[in-house]
């Protein structure tokens, strides 16, 4: 059987059997007694509800709010498949789930709103949010996705982060930073390509532009985007770059290219023009823009990453939004902002640096080290949790997102040492 028709086999019996889906609910107290149930449920359940009427931040003591994060999606944007709808998303949404329940102990619900129109999203989210102690919006397309996030955040007093925005941005600035390190290169200096200018590039780019980079071109399905052109919003205004070029142009000399688009943006002899040791991250999944072996072909010299698993230099957002939402719940942020996101993307960019543990040796089947090959840690790098969540919940607590005052950060390190522990 051919690679793909194999893996296409295991992927949709991975998702049927032995029971179809990837999640389900745990009970976490005893339900054996009759005693059990009358605390459980009537009559005792109604004592932490009268508490909770009284004063609503109980919620946070006696149900499973503060640890409960809601993945949410109308399937406009699902990864690069595009407008498949809130059904067919499920898959990536249970997934998602998954990923928080497997990488910071966070539980979650997948729900899936069947409408594209924003105000009617906004609504149902707004109106189910009491239930969740955060709000993960996922594979929205642009531009809608930043209206929907803009009005959700000002809204809500819990955390709300639009994934494919924040998630992507945070770990692409993280292996743009330790790439162009490799490269010999200053961040700041970067001449940086970004192909596809919808809800992850349009993030990418403003958060590259905190870390200096400033030369950023940025194409869309319609060539670059510049000032000359009648037809763009207001988000990809932000990244019109003066003139109209030609497409060699744009590439020439280029340092870094980012796809976050679809298959075939960008191809093998826009590579070619680029600058020495090449910065390519074909981000789009599940098939990349270009694919690695091709572009090591043209360019020996290139760093290249995908958001895949089954390649070195996994750059995705599931390295992001589990240790994002670990830190901002746990110091009760009201947002997600900046600090933030930049103290996660230092923080990915030292832990790379670190001797790798053997355990990671084994799953990976080589020994890692910080170079071309692994310029980004390891989803399974326990690691993660601690340095990840713990500078984001600092710099939550110095940004004053977090009402936290008396914040123990060695005992908190302590405890999400624990958290993964079987
Ligand atoms: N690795 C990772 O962690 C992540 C990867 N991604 C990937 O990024 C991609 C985009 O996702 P997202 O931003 O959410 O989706 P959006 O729908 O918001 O954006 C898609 C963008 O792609 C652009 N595009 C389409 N065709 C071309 C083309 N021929 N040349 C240049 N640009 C083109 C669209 O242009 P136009 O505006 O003109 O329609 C649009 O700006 C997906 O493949 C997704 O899987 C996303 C998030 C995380
Ligand atoms: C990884 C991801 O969130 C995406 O491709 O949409
Ligand atoms: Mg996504």
């Amino acid at each position: 059987m051919p690679k793909k028709a194999k893996l296409d086999k295991e992927a949709l019996d991975y998702h049927q059997f032995p029971q179809p889906g990837k999640i389900s609910v745990e009970v976490t107290k005893p339900v054996k007694t009759q005693k059990d149930l009358s605390l459980a449920y009537t009559p005792g359940v109604a004592v932490p509800c009268l508490k909770i009427a009284d004063n609503p931040s109980d919620a946070y003591k006696y149900t499973a709010k503060k640890n409960l994060v809601a993945v949410i999606s109308n399937g406009t944007a699902v990864l690069g498949l595009g407008d498949i709808g809130a059904l067919a998303s499920k898959p990536v949404m249970e997934g998602k789930s998954v990923l928080f329940k497997s990488f910071s102990a966070i539980n979650s619900f997948d729900i899936e709103v069947d409408t594209d129109n924003v105000d009617r999203f906004c609504s149902v989210v707004s109106a189910i949010a009491p239930t969740f102690g955060g709000i993960n919006l996922e594979d929205i397309k642009a531009p809608e996705c930043f209206e929907i996030e803009k009005r959700l955040v000002e809204e809500l007093d819990i955390p709300v982060m639009h994934d494919d925005q924040h998630g992507t941005a945070v770990i692409s600035a993280a292996g743009i930073i330790n790439a162009s390190k490799i490269a010999g290169k200053y961040t700041e200096h970067l001449k940086i390509v970004i192909v596809g200018a919808g809800a992850a590039a349009i993030s990418c780019a403003r958060l590259y532009k905190e870390l200096g980079a400033d030369e950023i071109y940025m194409l869309d399905s319609r060539g670059l985007i510049h000032e000359g052109r009648s037809d763009l919003n207001h988000y990809k205004r932000e990244f019109a770059c003066e003139c109209w070029m030609e497409h060699k142009e744009i590439f020439e000399n280029a340092d870094v290219v980012v796809g976050l688009s679809k298959p075939g943006t960008f191809t093998l002899e826009d590579i070619k023009l680029m600058d020495k040791n090449p910065i390519i991250f074909a981000l789009s999944n599940p098939t990349p823009e270009v694919f690695p072996d091709e572009v090591k072909k043209v360019r020996p010299d290139a760093i290249v990453a995908t958001g895949r698993s089954d390649f070195d230099n996994q750059v995705n957002n599931v390295l992001g939004f589990p240790f994002i939402f670990r830190g901002a719940l746990d110091t009760q942020a009201k947002e997600i902002n900046t600090q933030m996101k930049l103290a996660a993307s230092k923080a990915l960019a030292l832990l790379t640096k670190e001797p790798v543990p053997e355990y990671l040796n084994e799953i990976y089947g080589k020994k890692l080290e910080f170079g071309k090959d692994y310029i980004i840690p390891k989803p399974f790098d326990k690691r993660l949790i601690v340095e990840v969540s713990s500078a984001v919940a600092e710099a939550a607590i110095e940004s004053g997102s977090s009402p936290l005052k008396d914040f123990d950060m060695d005992a908190y390190r302590a405890e999400l040492a624990t958290l993964l522990e079987e």
